[in-house]
C-alpha cells in the first residue's frame, strides 16, 4: 500500500505570551533571560497513513489534535521531525480559512479552488455543482464577510470535495453545520471513503468516528499513546478497558 501521509518524529512547541511589566522586561533584558514560556504541544509523534485509510485523531481538549492536523496540511511547520504527504491534500481545518472577506462567495470559490490546486477551467466546470451542494445560491454574490459560520463551512466543504483530493483532512468544523447539512457532509465523506480516498478526521463525536473510521490515533498531552482500531481507541477513551 502506498503511504499517503508520513509523520516522522514530529515535535511542535508554542511560545505562550504573558503580559509583563516594563520593569520585568528590563530586568530580563539586562540579565539576558528569555521570558518566553514555551509549551510542547506535540512530542515525538510518528505514524504513517496508507492510501484509503480513514483515521480519527482522538484525545481530550488540548491534546494536540488540531495542531497535528495543521502540520499535516502544511499550515504549520514542525520544529523537529518531518511530514510528507502525497497527492492533493484538502484541509477543512478552520472555519473561513482560505476565504477573503472582501470577495464574494463566487470569487472565493475560484480563490479556494486555486489554493486546492484546481485550474480555472476545472473550477468553472464544477461551479454549478459546488454552489448547488452548498445550497447558498442566493448569497453566492454576497461578500463572505457577511456569511455565518455555517455558510462558510457549506462553501468550503463543497469546494474541497469538488477539488478531488487524494487526502482529506477534516477538523471539528462540521459541528457548525446544521443537522441536515452535517448528514449530507457525512454521506459525502462516506462516498470519498468508498472511493478509496485517504481521510483524517478530528472530532469529539466519538460514536460518529467509531463508525466512520478504521483506525484511531490517541493523543495525550501531545504524545501518541495509542494507534489501533478506532472502536478500541474510543472504548479506551470512555474507560471501557484497553
Ligand atoms: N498558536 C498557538 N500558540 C500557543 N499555543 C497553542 C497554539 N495553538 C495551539 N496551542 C496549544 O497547544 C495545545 C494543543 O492544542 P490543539 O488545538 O492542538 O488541541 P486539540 O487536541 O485540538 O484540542 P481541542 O479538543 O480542545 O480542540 C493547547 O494547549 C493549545 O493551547
Amino acid at each position: 500500500m502506498t503511504t499517503y501521509i508520513d509523520v516522522s518524529d514530529v515535535s511542535k512547541r508554542f511560545t505562550l505570551r504573558h503580559n509583563r511589566s516594563l520593569k520585568e522586561l528590563a530586568v530580563a533584558a539586562i540579565r539576558g533571560r528569555d521570558l518566553g514560556d514555551t509549551f510542547l504541544a506535540l512530542e515525538d509523534v510518528s505514524f504513517e497513513v496508507s492510501e484509503g485509510e480513514t483515521v480519527a485523531l482522538l484525545g481530550f481538549n488540548g491534546s494536540g489534535k488540531s495542531t497535528l492536523l495543521k502540520l499535516i496540511s502544511g499550515v504549520l511547520k514542525p520544529d523537529v521531525g518531518s511530514i510528507r504527504t502525497r497527492g492533493r491534500v484538502a484541509g477543512l481545518i478552520e472555519v473561513g480559512a482560505g476565504f477573503h472577506p472582501d470577495l464574494t462567495g463566487r470569487e472565493n470559490v475560484y480563490l479556494n479552488g486555486a489554493i486546492l490546486g484546481m485550474t480555472e477551467a476545472q473550477i468553472s466546470a464544477s461551479f454549478d455543482d459546488i454552489v448547488a451542494f452548498s445550497e447558498i445560491e442566493r448569497f453566492i454574490d454576497t461578500e463572505v464577510k457577511f456569511y455565518s459560520s455555517g455558510m462558510f463551512l457549506r462553501l468550503a466543504f463543497s469546494v474541497a470535495v469538488h477539488s478531488d483530493p487524494e487526502v482529506f483532512l477534516i477538523d471539528e468544523i462540521l459541528a457548525v453545520g446544521d443537522e441536515p447539512f452535517q448528514r449530507k457532509c457525512l454521506d459525502r465523506i462516506r462516498s470519498l471513503k468508498a472511493e478509496g480516498r485517504t481521510l483524517v478526521i478530528v472530532s469529539h463525536d466519538l460514536d460518529m468516528v467509531a463508525k466512520l473510521c478504521d483506525r484511531g490515533i490517541l493523543l495525550e498531552r501531545g504524545k501518541m499513546v495509542d494507534d489501533s482500531d478506532a472502536t478500541a481507541v474510543v472504548a479506551r477513551m470512555r474507560g471501557e478497558g484497553a
